[in-house]
């Protein structure tokens, strides 16, 4: 049969260091709701955001530059329509880079990264939608993700990037597939669980994917968690398939992990000094103890004009309870975490990317890839920390990067409230070498001068 991928014919060679420089489609998404909020929020950005944005990515030294424009990167014109209703005027950096090593044939393992919310979604999804061969009916691009809002998020970039494409894309999450349903789509998105869940019933065939991306690879390859599964997909992958893997950190101890999962793999590496973003103001709260968290917490929430927030904790309790005491204050507030059902998660996550809902607290289980361009304020409740108690600036970083979104402004406050979490986020800004400044939690006046300059 002929191959009618959408990739550009030989014309590519694997170069690290050329660096330098329709109807849509099956909506099928195997009947889950999704919001119709993504597709709107990219297309209407103020003055102001765009004059920074073109600032930006006219300037070399931001991760949104590129020297390219999405024409010269050899992308199908069907997915340069897509790219373009999307608003997208130049790629970013990591797409400039990414897009011709990973379209490159024979293709190659690709280990990629970027700070957060500079467009690594659009530079695996190009590539997924370049390599199908849509005269095929049977899943040849796997995407794993960490969360399942995250699968919905990266859904919405596929079938918006692919409307011009005859692709046909589902979901493999939980309840996503009715009993005896067979996955039969070019693309499929989901978490590992599940994925194995479905390769073991037989429901998805994985005998025909030619590439397996990981978005937020570090996280999928964490030993202590999603490691398990992950390697249990990769393991039934067919011998050529091309592994891709993304994230905005690679710490030291899963790099062996990522070398071994994708070998030989082209690698797009940031330097430590690079992790954090321009565009987001960190600042901290020294707070009392931890009920008083709670009461600088409220006195924050009443003194701001905050667009849209996110509140991280540690405990699925602790975001119910200030979640409740919030409501009482008369706060716009949900809470989600993991362990609520999936309809109820999918519900929450739909209010407030409609906006609908202007606060959200939660655990870490959406400190990565969310992607909200509204979010100008997170808050660290609580500071993170890994499995062991350990200072953990990785989702540090992940979760600060829920605001300042490609090329936005944002402002990130840590609560402190003991020499403990003190010295956790001392550790944090030690290990990043950022600047995280001190907001009077005595003085309201000043606290608000503060942030309200931080969040303009
Ligand atoms: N070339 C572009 N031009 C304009 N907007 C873009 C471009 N590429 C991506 N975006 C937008 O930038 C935002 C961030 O992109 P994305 O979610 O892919 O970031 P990311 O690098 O995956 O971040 P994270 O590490 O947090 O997951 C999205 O809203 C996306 O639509």
């Amino acid at each position: 049969m002929a191959d009618s991928s959408l990739l550009p014919k030989g014309k590519f060679s694997i170069d690290l260091d050329s660096s330098d420089e329709i109807e849509a489609v099956t909506n099928d998404v195997n009947k889950l709701s999704t919001s119709d909020a993504t597709k709107g929020h990219t297309t209407v950005i103020e003055h102001e955001v765009e004059v920074r944005l073109a600032d930006l990515q006219a300037d070399p030294n931001s991760p949104l530059y590129s020297a390219k424009s999405f024409d010269d990167l050899g992308l199908h014109e069907n997915l340069l329509k897509g790219v373009y209703e999307m608003k997208f005027t130049k790629p970013s950096k990591i797409q400039e880079r990414a897009l011709p090593l990973l379209l490159a044939n024979p293709p190659r393992n690709m280990i990629g990264q970027s700070q957060s919310g500079t467009g690594k979604t659009a530079a695996f999804v190009l590539t997924m939608l370049s390599r199908v061969d849509y005269d095929i009916m049977a899943p040849q691009a796997l995407c794993l993700a960490p969360s399942r809002e995250l699968a919905r998020q990266i859904m919405e970039v596929v079938l918006m990037m692919g409307k011009y494409t005859p692709v046909k894309a589902m979901y493999a999450i939980k309840d996503s597939l009715a009993k005896g349903d067979k996955i039969d789509a070019h693309v499929v998105i989901g978490t590992p669980g599940t994925v194995v869940d479905m390769v073991r019933k037989r429901a998805l065939d994985p005998t025909k994917v030619k590439l397996l991306v990981l978005d937020e690879a570090d996280n999928m390859l964490d030993q202590q968690g999603l490691g398990d599964q992950t390697l249990k997909v990769k393991n039934v992958m067919p011998k050529n398939c091309q592994f891709v893997l993304f994230s905005a950190t690679f710490p030291e101890n899963v790099q062996k992990f990522t070398n071994r999962f994708a070998p030989e793999a082209n690698e797009i590496r940031l330097k430590a000094s690079e992790l954090t973003v321009e565009g987001i103001k960190q600042f901290y709260m020294d707070c009392k103890n931890s009920n008083h968290k709670a009461e600088v917490l409220s006195e924050l929430y009443s003194l701001m004009t905050v667009g849209q927030s996110i509140i991280f904790v540690r405990r699925r309790d602790t975001a119910e309870k200030i979640s409740q005491q919030m409501t009482k204050e008369g706060h716009a507030i949900v809470f989600l975490h993991g362990q609520m059902d999936g309809a109820g998660r999918d519900r929450v996550m739909d209010d407030f990317r409609k906006g609908d809902i202007k606060v959200l607290i939660t655990t870490n289980v959406i400190a990565r890839g969310i992607d909200i361009q509204q979010v100008n304020l997170v808050i660290n409740y609580d500071i993170p920390v890994d499995g062991n108690g350990r200072p953990d600036p990785e989702t540090y970083l992940h979760r600060i990067g829920r605001t300042g979104r490609f090329g936005r402004t944002g402002a990130s406050v840590n609560f402190v409230h003991d020499d403990q979490s003190f010295d956790q986020m001392e550790a944090i800004q030690n290990a990043l070498g950022c600047d995280i400044i001190k907001v009077p939690t005595d003085d309201w006046e000043e606290a608000h001068k503060i942030l309200k300059k931080a969040l303009k």
